[in-house]
């Protein structure tokens, strides 16, 4: 039996919750084949859980990548990448690879740090990254500073953020309203280049959502590698997503992760969709 291959160019988040860790437990929970070619190296110290970011030398990103592209990947996801230098080459890598089926998760702070990882990073995505992009997956914030049109504060504010990062050349868009939208549900926005649908599931009162924006940008390339439509893989990651935030659970005082295996164990909540 042969399974199809996702490689996710992303950061270890030594937690668990979010970054390689999610991607591959997510394409682990949908049949896929996980590959990773590691970016960065996200540490926290033990008393009060600050991050520390350490890139891993270039030279050697480039080997993972060349490594894994040379086995025939179905579907790419990015995730952390945190210089320039780094979004440089994974753009590069990726459309020489001409791999169709791409992903890309606009990482640009982590959850609970304020700190933008780099100013200079909004403008590299833009020029390498999102012209690849079959979906990309920018939360409120990351909509905002790709759209250049500031944080969105309603789904009016998330329709013009869609349409301007689809003029900057992603085929489709999912701006992830989530925990930071204030609506009564979990409200993601998603483009297609023609119509806007709204995906909304049950809002979860809870903090343990660590991970969730990697989770779901997971699901939907594993869901791309498996031959679905953009659309069925956006609904079946927000269903994936929505079940593992349900059953989020406390690591330690500091830190909720997701749990990444919950839709296999426990079924997801209902996500509906509108077109509007
Ligand atoms: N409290 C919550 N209850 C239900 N769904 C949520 C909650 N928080 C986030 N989500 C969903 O999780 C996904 C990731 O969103 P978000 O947490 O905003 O991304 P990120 O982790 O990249 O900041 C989205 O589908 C969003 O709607
Ligand atoms: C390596 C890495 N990638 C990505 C993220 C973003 O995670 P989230 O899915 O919560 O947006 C984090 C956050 O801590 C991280 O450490
Ligand atoms: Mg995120």
């Amino acid at each position: 039996m042969t399974l199809k291959k996702t490689l996710t160019i992303a950061g270890s988040d030594t937690s668990g919750g979010a970054g390689m860790q999610a991607d591959l437990k997510t394409f682990q929970e949908h049949g896929t084949y996980g590959m990773v070619a590691l970016t960065v190296v996200v540490t926290m110290d033990p008393n009060g859980w600050t991050h520390n970011v350490t890139p891993l030398p270039t030279d050697l990103l480039q080997k993972q990548i060349d490594t894994a592209l040379s086995t025939g990947i179905d579907a790419i996801k990015t995730g952390m990448l945190s210089t320039e230098e780094i979004i440089r080459i994974a753009g590069e890598a990726i459309a020489n690879s001409g791999t169709t089926n791409v992903v890309i998760d606009p990482v640009m702070v982590c959850k609970g740090d304020d700190e933008v990882l780099n100013p200079g990073n909004t403008d590299a995505m833009i020029q390498h990254l999102l012209p690849l992009a079959t979906v990309t997956t920018p939360n409120l914030f990351e909509a905002g500073q790709l759209a250049g049109i500031g944080t969105p504060k309603n789904i009016d504010d998330m329709k013009m953020a869609a349409r301007k990062i689809h003029e900057l050349g992603a085929k489709a868009v999912v701006i992830k309203g989530g925990k930071a939208l204030a609506t009564e549900k979990a409200t993601d926005l998603f483009f297609d280049g023609e119509a806007f649908y709204l995906l909304e599931s049950e809002k979860v009162a809870s903090t343990n959502n660590h991970g969730a924006g990697c989770t779901f940008a997971a699901s939907v390339t594993a869901n791309l590698a498996n031959g679905l439509t953009i659309k069925d893989a956006v609904i079946e990651a927000k269903e994936f997503v929505s079940a593992a935030i349900a059953h989020g659970w406390a690591l330690n005082d500091y830190v909720g992760p997701v749990m990444h295996g919950a839709k296999s164990r426990f079924g997801a909540p209902h996500v509906t969709v509108t077109e509007i």
